[in-house]
């Protein structure tokens, strides 16, 4: 089970929308992490075979997927950015009719159903109809349809918009329960979606892959250099167009503001254990300055 990126590269007239993407990933959870338009869904939308690199090759176990994409189809579970359900539908016919376009036989399709409505939680709401339901519970059928075939590629692009708190929290377990035997990408713009999941994080930025490393190798790139600054609130905006700026919280003593600074800030400043929120905003801070 390996997936191979080679030098993709995604056109769409003068917009590059990816740059020579070089990436090999393996069974486990992989965080895809980038600002609104860094390329993430158009990244999901090659690797779930909608559409073709203009330049370099994806490869699933060798084969390459714009020439070979039925070999990929087979083993893929996608649930795209924007999906939608039918509102009268109940979710067992909603997935009954998900598996016959997939190709499922009905008797195979019936049994996965079941495991899977009492695996993500959804087995005492089988007959409500689908237009009643929570985000969560949607983006849980959502996950039920992605899962229909046991994928051993499972693609999730912005999972967690929309939810709340808790649903949050129940996604990613159920994320990491189901990252043992696939690849599983997670693409969010939100890094705690992906902090406590996955244990490899590649950050995205205007089309590039800036870096593919474990969260312990994000964090020493910002190590002894998160700070706690305590200013007054009319010194917020300066402070923000100085630093990297991961937290502000108001206090009755000023703003306690968590910043990225390489050497210690001209302020009184606390050195602060640092998080991956620190190292994905200071990593796209230099990309700002050096793209
Ligand atoms: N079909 C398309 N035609 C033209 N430009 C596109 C197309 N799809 C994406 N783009 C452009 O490519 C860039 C990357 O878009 P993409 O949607 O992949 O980003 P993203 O990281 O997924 O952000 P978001 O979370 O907002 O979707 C953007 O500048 C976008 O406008």
């Amino acid at each position: 089970m390996e997936l191979i990126l080679n030098g993709v590269t995604k056109t769409y007239g003068a917009k590059q929308a990816l740059q020579g993407i070089t990436l090999r990933l393996g069974p486990g959870i992989v965080g895809l992490l980038g600002p609104n338009g860094a390329g993430k869904s158009t990244l999901m939308r090659l690797l779930a075979t909608i559409e073709k690199p203009t330049e370099g090759s994806i490869l699933w176990d060798g084969a390459d997927i714009a020439k070979h994409p039925n070999r990929l189809r087979e083993v893929l579970g996608y649930l795209p950015q924007q999906f939608g359900v039918y509102p009268n539908m109940t979710p067992v016919e909603f997935l009954e009719y998900i598996a016959a376009m997939k190709g499922l036989s009905r008797k195979s399709a019936k049994r996965r159903i079941q495991e899977l409505l009492e695996m993500l939680n959804l087995g005492a709401d089988s007959k409500r109809l689908l237009g009643g339901f929570s985000g969560g519970m949607k983006q849980r059928v959502g996950i039920a349809q992605s899962l229909l075939n046991d994928p051993s590629l499972l693609i999730v692009d912005e999972p967690t918009v929309g939810l709340d708190p808790e649903e949050r929290i129940r996604f990613r377990n159920i994320l990491s329960m189901l990252a043992s035997n696939r690849i599983v990408i997670l693409s969010t713009h939100i890094v705690t979606d992906i902090e406590t999941v996955a244990p490899q994080i590649a950050v995205m930025l205007k089309g590039k892959l800036v870096r593919y490393a474990e969260p312990e190798e994000w964090l020493q790139i910002v190590e002894g250099k998160v700070w706690n600054v305590v200013v007054p609130s009319s010194e917020l905006i300066r402070i923000q167009e100085t630093y990297p700026v991961s937290a502000a919280i108001h206090r009755r003593d000023g703003v306690h503001v968590r910043i990225v600074s390489e050497r210690e800030p001209d302020l009184p400043a606390a050195l602060l254990p640092p998080a991956l929120e620190d190292a994905y905003l200071y990593t796209a801070s230099k990309w700002e300055v050096t793209p």
